[in-house]
């Protein structure tokens, strides 16, 4: 077997979905948190993070919401397909939060029913794998295809598509070679031949799949589920520009043998087609479902949904670590242990993951704030697998290296080979004419000795077979085989083919078709030996000097015999030399005798091994082995996850010691501000108290000032009052007289004088009267004598007279009855004013002792000052009211007397 063509590193290729909110997320996310925080950028690969710290992050590719499941396909997966095709293995991982859009994006649950446009990666890649097989450029390939679906569940391995009840079933187990390949067994293998087929396994893997309610999606998945691809690619290759490929391959009698057989029997026709081999190239691609990344408490799960999440959180914890341990160039640098053991997941893993394979991981994200913090975890987990160097290569396998028939056809071959070598060489002795001058061994004897060759394997009549020039070297004293990288030669328990071919590299894991495991490289071409060989058949002097232990040294050229001596030494060396291919001829025979026993005892552990296997005891240990192992990792996983708690734990006590330390500084801190604040509160009291004083000092001098002024006002109103009281008695004393002079003596004067005035007045008025009558009388006349000489002026003249007449004694009439009148209200206003002089007395005797009963109530209070002082100036504005009443009045009697006087007289 060979494996070659390795790509030398490569990076694990990291792609970020950003999911669209559907309605249903729309239903489930409260309205506050449905804004949208991640968005893609202008420059390609990039995402922008709303209010982060960290704003900024840079994939391999980036699907925003509106991208569909074509353009994730065409942009990141086609080009694996083409590796796939090519022999690498293939692994994509979907990656992030429940409800992201993991299963929506790989397709695992896809069903035939869904529309074309909604189909994820998985049936899209195996339709475009159908489709390519078919074409041209592989039609001289022979495909074999293969479908497992395998689920992690609570840290057990379940086979999706197993047949018959699950207890019945082998366990499906993780099982690890001598060479550090990871592959499983007990898994059912389904050979699928169209997209129907991979569809409807797909569709009945994931019936099977462990899904639940959480409070994030309704169908979440709570495993993580692996859905592999297994092809078998069986090429004819020509050996090289001499033979040329042939018109059509011969029947490869391999085509329908079960790849996982562990010793096919190939080709057992081989040595007929000579000018051609079948390489059959084996590479898996594994589609990884991952269940959702999110923290337990965020899906509110309890029971079971508990242990699941566990589990799952585990598996994903020992992923991170896995991919922190690869990513970070500096650790991957120091670190020699990859924990790949600490769950079953990155177990499985193994080979995506910094091992052989062409990895791409699919991160999906929801755009919502309310899932940010999981948004960032996951964007800083795909982050850091972007650092990953993977080694992928080619699993290529010549055909027949697990079968000894073949194995002993080939060391046939090989020993023609050395015959024609041999032959070539005598030749060349004859031509020269040359005979050995001494030696054991002549060129012409071209039966060499073969000591320890096994029965079967013969030395004669096979001829060599020229196109085989560039693909087999059959060098004697080349029994050193090129070993893989890992330079492991011992054989697995799986392995049947050995080392020890002359001139051959050594097959080094010759089991191909385990799920997960790698096929490790080793490199036929390009030996020191080989192009020795070529040089010795062409007649050229090899480069290299030869080695200890290289039978090999210098061959010089037929052209350079020049004289006879050379010739000789020269036919010498070649006979040295020819001695020497003898002797490592026969060691390699020895070692072939050996290594085939060898390989005959492996071949019978094995099929012992198999059969084995089949015993029910074999059985029962490989059931127990596999529970053990589960709750190991189960033990294991809860152990990561307290320990994830644990340290959560203690970074909460840490923050919690933190701040409470904070907080003690804090209250000392407030203690001194307690302090601070109650020096400054004793000082605002002393001040406030000073203050207090101050104002009450200021008070009482006010009070003394204010008692001071009103009792100068007091004096003053005292003085008024008296005055205003004289004034009053005058008054009285007036309106006594007046009273007196009405009442009494004037009374009868006055009446009398106005009954006389009266009387003058009627008669006046019947003077008037008389007087108007006479100028009636006259106008009358002047009218009747006048009327014919029409003088009008002279009756309008006298008519006047007689209305000025009338007026005048009306007037006087009027004027006699208001004098009547306004006796009788002076009268009443006399009244009046000695009331309000009563109740003036009434209310300055008030105002007085009020005032006294301030002057000499004890610390009055200011607001009782206030009220006195407000109800004095009150008193004060009555006074003064009164004052102007009594002023009016005073003014109003005056007019009156006045008056009366007027109309007396
Ligand atoms: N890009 C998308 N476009 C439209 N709908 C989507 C998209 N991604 C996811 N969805 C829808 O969102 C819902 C949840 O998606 P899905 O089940 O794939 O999430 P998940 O990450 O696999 O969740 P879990 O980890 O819980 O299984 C499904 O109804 C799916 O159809």
């Amino acid at each position: 077997m060979t494996s070659q063509g390795g790509l030398g590193t490569t990076s694990v290729q990291v792609a970020l979905r950003i999911k669209p909110l559907t309605t249903d997320d729309m239903e489930k996310l409260p309205s506050r948190f449905q804004r949208q925080v991640i968005t893609t950028s202008y420059t390609p690969g990039q995402v922008i993070v709303e209010n982060e710290k960290r704003p900024i992050f840079q994939y391999d590719y980036v699907f925003g919401p509106e991208a569909s499941q074509e353009d994730v396909y065409n942009k990141s997966v086609t080009n694996l397909l083409g590796k796939f095709l090519e022999g690498y293995n293939v692994t994509i991982l979907a990656y992030g939060q429940t409800s992201s859009g993991k299963t929506y994006t790989m397709g695992t649950s896809d069903e035939d029913s869904l529309s074309t446009e909604s189909q994820g990666i998985i049936p899209r890649t195996m339709s475009a794998l159908f489709e390519t097989i078919k074409s041209d450029q592989f039609k001289t390939s022979k495909f074999t295809i293969k479908v497992s679906f395998v689920e992690i569940h609570n840290e057990d391995l379940i086979d999706l598509l197993g047949q018959g009840e699950e207890e019945e079933r082998p366990p499906v187990t993780i099982r690890e070679d001598s060479k550090g390949n990871i592959y499983w067994t007990g898994l059912q293998e389904v050979k699928v031949n169209s997209v129907e087929d991979v569809i409807n396994n797909l569709a009945k893997g994931s019936e099977n799949r462990q899904v639940g309610f959480t409070d994030m999606n309704a169908k979440s998945s709570r495993s993580h589920a692996i859905f592999s691809v297994t092809m078998i690619q069986k090429k004819y290759v020509p050996y090289g520009p001499m033979g040329g490929p042939p018109a059509t391959p011969p029947p490869d009698t391999s085509r329908n043998v079960d790849f996982r057989s562990p010793s096919p029997k190939v080709n057992s026709n081989y040595g007929g087609y000579d000018d051609g081999e079948w390489e059959t190239i084996t590479s898996k691609f594994h589609f990884v479902d991952l269940a959702g990344s999110e923290r337990l408490k965020r899906t509110s799960a309890s029971g079971d949904r508990a242990k699941e999440g566990i589990s799952i959180n585990s598996g994903l914890l020992a992923l991170g670590n896995v991919i922190s341990a690869l990513g970070d160039p500096n650790k991957a640098r120091h670190m020699t242990h990859i924990p790949y053991r600490d769950s079953k997941l990155t177990r499985l893993l193994q080979d995506s993951l910094g091992g052989n394979a062409q990895t791409l991981m699919i991160a999906c994200v929801s755009p919502a704030e309310y899932n940010i913090s999981e948004t960032i975890s996951t964007l800083k987990y795909a982050n850091r697998a972007r650092n990953i160097k993977n080694t992928a290569l080619v699993n290529k396998e010549e055909s027949g290296w697990n079968d000894v028939a073949h194995l002993q056809g080939l060391v046939i071959k090989l020993r023609t080979e050395v015959a024609s070598l041999k032959s070539l060489v005598a030749s060349n002795n004859n031509n020269n004419q040359r005979r050995p001058s001494s030696g054991t061994i002549s060129p012409g004897r071209v039966t060499p000795t073969t000591p320890t060759t096994p029965t079967n394997i013969h030395t004669n009549g096979i001829r060599l077979p020229s196109s085989r020039s560039n693909s087999v070297t059959a060098l004697p004293g080349r029994s050193t085989p090129t070993n893989n990288n890992n330079n492991n030669s011992k054989i697995s328990g799986r392995s049947t083919p050995t080392s020890g071919i002359p001139g051959r590299s050594t097959p080094s894991t010759p089991v191909s078709g385990i799920p997960g495991r790698n096929t490790p490289t080793a490199t036929t071409t390009g030996t020191p030996g080989r192009s020795m060989y070529n040089n010795i058949v062409n007649g050229r002097e090899p480069a290299n000097r030869m080695r200890p232990g290289s039978p090999l040294t210098t061959f010089p050229h037929n052209g350079n015999l020049q004289t006879h001596k050379e010739k000789d030494k020269d036919f010498e060396a070649l006979e040295e030399q020819l001695m020497l291919l003898q002797r490592s001829y026969a060691e390699l025979s020895q070692k072939y005798a050996k290594t085939s026993a060898e390989l005959a005892m492996h071949q019978d552990n094995y099929d012992e091994m198999e059969n084995n296997r089949n015993e029910p005891q074999t059985k029962q240990y490989d059931v127990i082995i596999s529970t053990l192992e589960s709750e190991h990792a189960m033990t294991k996983a809860a152990l990561n996850l307290t320990e994830t708690i644990l340290q959560e734990k203690d970074e909460q006590i840490d923050k919690l010691e933190q701040s409470n330390k904070q907080s003690q500084s804090d209250i000392v801190d407030l203690q001194k501000q307690i302090k601070e604040v109650e020096a400054n509160l004793q000082k605002m009291v002393e001040n406030s108290n000073k203050i207090q004083q101050r104002a009450d000092n200021r008070r009482e001098n006010f009070i003394s000032e204010t008692v001071q002024l009103l009792e100068e006002r007091l004096i003053s109103k005292d003085e008024y009052i008296g005055q205003l009281e004289k004034e009053l008695k005058e008054y009285k004393a007036t309106c006594s007289e007046i009273k007196d002079r009405i009442t009494n003596t004037n009374e009868v004067e006055s009446k009398e004088q106005l009954r006389e005035e009266l009387g003058d007045r009627n008669l006046r008025i019947a003077h008037l009267e008389s007087k108007v009558n006479l100028l009636v009388d006259e106008v009358n006349k002047l009218q009747e004598m006048q009327f014919q000489e029409e003088n009008q002026s002279g009756s309008s003249n006298s008519e006047e007279i007689i209305q000025k007449l009338r007026e005048e004694i009306s007037s006087l009439r009027q004027t006699h009855l208001e004098t009547l009148k306004e006796l009788n209200g002076t009268k009443e206003k006399e009244k009046e004013c000695e009331n309000e002089n009563e109740n003036l007395k009434i209310s300055l005797e008030n105002a007085y002792s009020q005032l006294e009963r301030v002057a000499t109530a004890e610390n009055p209070p200011l607001q009782a000052f206030d009220t006195e002082q407000s109800s004095l100036l009150t008193m004060e504005a009555r006074i003064a009211e009164l004052r102007k009443e009594r002023r009016q009045t005073v003014t109003e009697i005056k007019e009156s007397k006045f008056k009366f006087q007027n109309n007396s007289t």
